[in-house]
């Protein structure tokens, strides 16, 4: 029996569309991007960027339309009966079929000539429902059963913005009174300590003066969960093994109250200019940037592994990201991750602890991979998640696992690996 309570359609029929009017080719354009492989964010930007005399409605509405057709494209040719639905026509579905728009101003807003039937009722499967490619739908019935329509119902509405306070320098009560003060309603998150959540329309953050302090990062409250999972302390070695451009990382140093020694590598040298830039401005002198692999045996008290992954967990962040992925990306990263666990496991002491994160929905790179790993290593045991400060409803069979239906966060799991004071 399906628990669906949850209709993310609802949202569209709140929408200022009729800013719309007059800008059908506008629009029509920047779908026809979309729908042939650009990113809905490039394109948006683009585009906005191209028509800045647009007035605030228009904007709101363009990027509603663009984003809402990426992301239910597929509910949409399913309404017009049609694969090859133009633009135009796909607009017109979403307005009239999904957000409610009469006929005749969802034709004209849509720059079509007149209106085109649109089949009624529910679509059959839930590949349909909630526009997703068969095989992805396919995989979350798999994975999370009677649950998978409501967790395919919250990836169809954007996340929530949550910050994550720098307990380093001010706490999250004094943020929240901070950012009020520059005009940002917040409240606190529901699982993190440090989380604060954005109430009402999306301000402009990086023009705010508390983030160029250094006193914030925009982080989803799943993640935070899993840089908390490390439980790392001041005075501690701690290794950030796939530290990307440091969202964790700067999280691990304000918990060290950027004391002891924090280590983080990534290939991706990119990213790791960016987490030096964030590192400095948040305040952290201690972090140790490595541009090579961690040799073994470094005996670090702490390992965070936050592997690269599917990211299935996080595919409301981009209208468009389902059909953009293939179903290869199930196994695509199953033998890295393998990898990167193992050397997380090398570089840990004795006593010492590897955190094993994705922010995915997929046994294969999760579950499995822990228990691949666990027959390896008799010398490691799993140990529950934030014992003593987790909230029990955040842990599923002795792992994390985090979801937009369950949790407003995004997907995040994560396996908390102890390693043996001596082995035998
Ligand atoms: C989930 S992202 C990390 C996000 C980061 N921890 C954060 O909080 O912002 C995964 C990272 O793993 C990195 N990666 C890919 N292959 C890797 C490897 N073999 N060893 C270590 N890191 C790897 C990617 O470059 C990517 O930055």
């Amino acid at each position: 029996m399906s628990t669906v309570t949850f209709n993310p359609l609802s949202r569209l029929s709140s929408q200022p569309w009729s800013a719309l009017d007059g800008l059908g080719p506008v629009v029509s354009e920047a779908l026809a991007r979309i729908l042939s492989g650009d990113p809905a964010e490039r394109v948006l930007d683009r585009t906005l960027r191209a028509h800045r005399e647009l007035p605030r409605e228009g904007r709101q509405a363009l990027k509603e339309a663009v984003f809402n057709v990426g992301l239910w494209r597929r509910r949409l040719a399913f309404l017009l009966d049609s694969e090859g639905a133009s633009p135009p026509q796909l607009l017109f579905a979403l307005l009239h079929g999904l957000g409610g728009v009469p006929a005749r101003e969802a034709a004209s807003w849509a720059g079509l000539e007149a209106p085109v039937p649109l089949r009624t009722g529910e679509p059959p499967s839930l590949a349909l429902r909630a526009s997703l490619p068969d095989w992805l739908a396919d995989h979350f019935t798999r994975e999370l059963g009677t649950e998978a329509e409501d967790f395919c119902a919250h990836l169809n509405v954007p996340g929530p913005i949550t910050l994550r306070v720098n307990p380093a320098r001010l706490s999250r009560e004094a943020l929240a009174a901070r950012l009020a003060s520059e005009g940002v309603a917040t409240r606190p998150g529901s699982w993190s300590p440090l989380a604060l959540q954005v109430e009402g329309p999306r301000p402009n953050l990086y023009g705010l003066a508390s983030l160029r302090e250094g006193l914030f990062e925009v982080q989803d409250e799943g993640s935070q969960l899993l840089g908390l999972l490390v439980e790392a302390r001041p005075g501690e070695t701690v290794l950030d093994l796939c530290a990307g451009a440091g969202g964790k990382t700067l999280q691990l140093g304000a918990a060290m109250a950027d004391s002891g020694r924090l280590m983080a590598y990534d290939p991706d040298a990119e990213r790791l200019d960016r987490l030096q830039q964030r590192a400095s401005r948040a305040g952290l002198t201690r972090v140790h940037v490595l541009r090579t692999p961690p040799a073994p045996g470094l005996g670090v008290d702490r390992v965070l592994a936050d592997v690269p992954c599917s990211e299935l967990g996080s595919l409301r962040r981009g209208p468009d990201l389902r059909f953009r992925l293939s179903p290869d990306v199930l196994s695509r990263f199953i033998a890295t991750q393998r990898d990167i666990l193992a050397r997380a496991a090398d570089a840990v002491r004795l006593g010492g602890r590897v955190v094993y994160a994705t922010c995915t929905v997929n046994r294969a790179e999760n579950q499995d991979v822990v228990a691949d790993f666990l027959r390896a290593r008799p010398d490691f045991r799993r140990v529950p998640p934030g014992a003593g400060w987790l909230p029990e409803a955040c842990v599923q069979d002795g792992f994390l696992f985090v979801t937009p239906h369950r949790h407003g966060t995004d997907g995040f799991f994560a396996a908390v690996l102890e390693r043996a004071e001596a082995v035998g």
